[in-house]
């Protein structure tokens, strides 16, 4: 019903509490107002002029405004709170994904990582506000209601009382079962949004390939058990509220009627009686009132608990135990991997074993291999993004893995598509080093060939690029990429996965022209395909099922002749090389 790390968190404690204050001075007013509308009823039965009630009227007006005053004061005690935790789960939540890298927005999805840091906070709100004030009502009302009445007739109230659980009973069963709708709804929703996410991102394949038309019957279907999955949600939550509706009604009936009994044969008075029957609606009021918007809260209990599940993932331990030796990467530095494997969450073989490595100052070291081999993996553990079993050292100084501060901070990534920022381009280039003087971007954009673009930009280095504004082409948005590496002259370890397979030919080659003397003074760790960047490497390492087949230099492989010569001769017959 209630996540009990909700009261963890920073300032739930004093919302509760002024709540809980409010929600008593609510429900003393309830009672007020009851009895004064019970005398006021009552007097005017047994003959008072109207002017003689004016005072109990004006009671029964003072109750019913504080009461109406509490309600909305309970909303405004929690909006703080409520405002305030939302958004710092939702800097949290981002925080998060930044520690936990890629691998956990590719494992849960990008829809759903969207969905759950933008929709999933606001349910989160939603849930805040509408289910607290619901349960404190519920937890205090009732009970102080339930006293008075047994100051009044015990006898009714104990009635009360006993048929209050039966209530509690069958909420819990449609509430059990509106739970389980409610996840599947979840469930739906979250795939809804991969989906959703996905085909978008893949439009322009699913366009050439002549299956957007399948794939948009496909979200349909799935928008259709999304449909399907809340429609049986909202029919137990009606269920839920007819049921729990007649139980309450049939309760204040028979209350009506012991009453009725009772004054017809002289046990009980007028008065007593027309309090009880005031207030025995307000007493089943709040668990109704609880009952109704459950179903509309569990889409933000779901997503907290995804959240809290979220934020409770460990991110790797010790990252700040690498103490760099000197601010750049050294020629004499030295990096090695010793029996390093790695393996993805429920894969049924490791994506790296027994990796032994060692990577000394400056040199360029291609990473070689079939498809699924290894190498990206490979290239995320030795950037961090990942982390194994095995033994690493920097310079003799053993690490438990590479997610280490000092050592990201060394790293530059130029990945296949590099990612284009909606930012301005000036942004977009600063990316390693913020504070590049103006004339500095240009001249980096003249090497990197994008002078002819950048001459046609209305807005030169303050123009929005990127999605929702000026796109570039993947040629020109990999020479961003470049740029952003070449601009930063103290990172010296630079980690490249396949940065130019999407690229012709004829852009490779310029590129390539451009990307060979930034590669000069670092570690370059380059996974490629394509075989004629070899001949620029100064060593090669050979991957195979997730092991090191061989390495060595380009010619040492040639005369080794042993696998790699094998895998060149099966990758000449299916690239340009
Ligand atoms: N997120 C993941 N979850 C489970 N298995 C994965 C995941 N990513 C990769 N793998 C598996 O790990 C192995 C190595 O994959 P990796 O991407 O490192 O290969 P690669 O050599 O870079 O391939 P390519 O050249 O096609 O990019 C493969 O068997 C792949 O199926």
């Amino acid at each position: 019903m209630l996540d009990k790390r909700l009261f963890k968190f920073p300032g739930a404690r004093q919302a509760l509490g002024v709540l809980s204050l409010l929600t008593l001075i609510q429900a003393i007013a309830i009672i007020g107002q009851g009895r004064f509308l019970s005398v006021a009823i009552t007097d005017l039965w047994g003959g008072h002029q109207l002017t003689s009630i004016g005072m109990v009227l004006v009671w029964f007006m003072l109750a019913y405004l504080l009461r109406q005053v509490m309600g909305v004061a309970k909303q405004y005690a929690l909006a703080p709170f409520a405002d305030k935790t939302t958004a710092s789960l939702q800097t949290q939540l981002t925080q998060k994904y930044a520690a936990l890298g890629p691998r956990t927005v590719a494992n849960q999805g990008t829809g759903k990582s969207v969905t759950l840091a933008v929709e999933g906070i606001d349910q989160v709100h939603d849930y805040l506000t509408l289910v607290l004030v619901k349960l404190f009502d519920m937890s205090i009302t009732p009970w102080l209601i339930l006293l008075y009445i047994a100051t009044i007739n015990f006898k009714q109230a104990v009635f009360l009382f006993v048929i209050y659980p039966v209530i509690v009973i069958f909420m819990i069963v449609l509430g059990l079962a509106a739970q389980a709708k409610a996840d599947r709804e979840y469930e739906t929703f979250n795939r809804l949004s991969n989906h959703f996410v996905d085909s978008l991102r893949g439009l322009t394949t699913l366009k050439q390939l002549g299956l957007a038309k399948q794939y948009a019957q496909n979200i349909y279907d799935v928008s259709e058990d999304h449909r399907k999955a809340t429609m049986s949600t909202l029919k137990i939550a009606i269920l839920s509220t007819f049921a729990l509706d007649f139980f309450t009604t049939l309760s204040i009936a028979v209350v009506a009627l012991f009453l009725g009994l009772g004054l017809m044969d002289g046990a009980t008075h007028l008065l007593p009686a027309l309090t009880i029957l005031v207030l025995a609606p307000e007493y089943f009021l709040p668990i109704r009132n609880f009952a109704n918007d459950y179903h509309a809260t569990l889409n933000g209990k779901n997503a907290l608990a995804d959240i809290m599940t979220l934020l409770e993932q460990p991110v790797a331990p010790e990252t700040n135990r690498y103490v760099r030796q000197s601010q750049r990467w050294q020629a004499t530095d030295t990096l090695t991997l010793e029996q390093v494997s790695f393996s993805y969450p429920n894969a049924d073989r490791p994506a790296l074993q027994q990796i032994n490595l060692t990577l000394t100052g400056h040199a360029k070291v291609a990473l070689v291999g079939t498809s699924g081999s290894g190498k990206s993996t490979l290239l995320n553990l030795l950037g961090g993004f990942l982390v194994g079993d095995g033994d690493v050292k920097i310079n003799e100084q053993a690490l438990p893995h590479l997610q280490q501060r000092q050592w990201q901070e060394q790293i530059q990534v130029l990945p296949q598509h590099p990612y284009i920022f909606h930012d301005t381009l000036r942004a977009n280039l600063a990316f390693y080093a913020p504070d590049q003087r103006d004339e500095d971007l240009i001249a980096v954009l003249q090497q990197v060939g994008l002078a002819d673009w950048f001459a046609s930009l209305p807005d030169g280095l303050d123009t929005l690029i990127g999605e929702g504004a000026m796109q570039t082409s993947g040629g020109q948005a990999q020479r961003i990429g470049l740029a952003r590496i070449m601009l930063d002259e103290e990172r010296r370890v630079l980690l490249l996965d396949e940065p130019t397979a999407h690229l012709d030919i004829e852009t490779e080659a310029l590129l390539k022209e451009t990307m060979l003397p930034v590669f000069d003074n670092r570690l370059v760790i380059f996974a490629t395909h394509r075989l004629h960047w070899l001949r620029q490497m100064d060593w090669i390492i050979v991957m195979r099922d997730g092991q090191i087949a061989e390495q060595g230099t380009l010619a040492d492989l040639i005369a080794n002749n042993g696998y790699f010569v094998t895998l060149q001769a099966a990758m000449r017959g299916t690239t340009h090389a």
